[in-house]
């Protein structure tokens, strides 16, 4: 069935539908990972977004019970190049089409997926519709250029209330701003006694679950949408050990004092290279993000910049220079991607040890 993909710019693409026929709304964004489609459609930052994959062929090993971030994906549309209609894979359970059926969520193949990652290049981030044939192309276009999407998507994808997953090891709250499950995998491996808690609990409540440590998850939208959680931020900092991933990066960067802005097209693939300026080692990263810390807003702030994109420069990594708070701006989880960064959870719990064991002054000698 002929569908179109229409840009806010004027561009319109005709194309195949698949999944849902419903029609959507979205910001238009690509990633170029090669593979891993299942864990980039169910991570919860995208929501609100339309997402093309650079990759020409997608869905070859079908979706699978194991890989999801999500339990319901919340991205608005996905975008390829070629669908594969008979996925092969001993792990498969649905093709692409059967599963975004299943959750409502439309998508189309046969789009110039090259061509479209170069206007998002060229123009930025711009906001697309996903719908049939017999929408009116240039009523379209205008409701695009007159509205402004949704925001507050975090509300939409953190938990409504708290939830335990119980371990032996440390307390660990873990604050969901759309957490991915590789987050909460990580902290499981290694025993942790997670409690993870809503985007608006605040630093009291928390406290009161008495952690060993805090963990700020990613999340989609900007971090300025989530005031309450920077006010959370300052309550806990220095209280407990707070180490932040992506949308946990940013909100810990707002609230030291440092300023976010929104970037030209983003950060989204399995492949950026990031480097630790302390050790000078670069870690392979994978990556989901279109807003960054500005640099120019650390100066006056009490934090240190720990790592830096090697493709723009950009800031990947902080630390507090007093209290014991690391973030980055990857996602030392991966799914999908490489995880040359999984140690950051060892040094995350070593710090959380340190402080249990020796206090604040621990922090010090701690290198991050
Ligand atoms: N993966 C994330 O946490 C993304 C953070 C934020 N929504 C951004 O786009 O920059």
């Amino acid at each position: 069935m002929k569908r179109q993909l229409i840009l806010e710019d004027g561009t319109v693409f005709i194309g195949n539908g698949f999944g849902s026929e419903i029609n959507t709304v979205g910001e238009v964004v690509f990633n170029t990972g090669m593979t891993g489609y299942q864990e980039i459609l169910s991570d919860p930052s995208y929501c609100g977004q339309i997402v093309t994959l650079t990759y020409p062929l997608v869905g070859n090993y079908g979706i699978n019970r194991d890989d999801f971030e999500s339990i319901q994906p919340a991205i608005s549309a996905f975008i390829v190049k070629e669908v594969a209609d008979y996925p092969s894979n001993w792990r498969s359970d649905w093709s692409l089409d059967e599963y975004f059926k299943m959750k409502n969520i439309p998508a189309i193949s046969g789009i110039d997926t090259r061509k479209l990652t170069r206007i998002i290049r060229q123009y930025g981030t711009l906001k697309g519709a996903l719908c049939g044939i017999e929408s009116d192309a240039q009523e379209v276009i205008q409701t695009l250029q007159q509205n402004r999407l949704v925001t507050n998507q975090v509300k939409q994808v953190s938990t409504k209330t708290a939830y335990p997953s119980p371990g032996r090891g440390y307390r660990i709250v873990l604050v969901d701003f759309g957490m991915k499950h590789g987050i909460l995998r990580e902290l499981n491996k290694r025993d942790c006694d997670v409690i993870v808690v809503p985007y608006h609990t605040t630093a009291t409540e928390i406290l009161q679950l008495r952690p060993d440590g805090i963990m700020l998850s990613n999340g989609p939208g900007d971090p300025k949408d989530v005031p309450e959680a920077i006010e959370m931020i300052n309550g806990v900092l220095g209280k407990v050990p707070l180490f932040g991933i992506c949308l946990g990066h940013q909100l810990f960067a707002l609230a030291c004092g440092a300023d976010t802005d929104k970037m030209k097209f983003g950060h989204r693939g399995s492949n950026h290279p990031v480097k630790d300026l302390s050790t000078g080692k670069i870690a392979i990263t994978s990556q989901n993000h279109g807003f960054t810390v500005e640099e120019s807003s650390i100066e006056n702030t009490p934090l240190l910049v720990t790592h830096i994109a090697l493709n723009d420069g950009t800031i990947e990594g902080l630390k507090h220079r007093e209290f014991p708070a690391f973030t980055v701006q990857y996602h030392p989880e991966a799914s999908p991607g490489p995880e040359d960064a999984n140690g950051l959870f060892d040094q995350f719990l070593q710090l959380v040890k340190h402080e249990k064991e020796e206090g604040v002054s621990a922090w010090q000698n701690v290198q991050i």
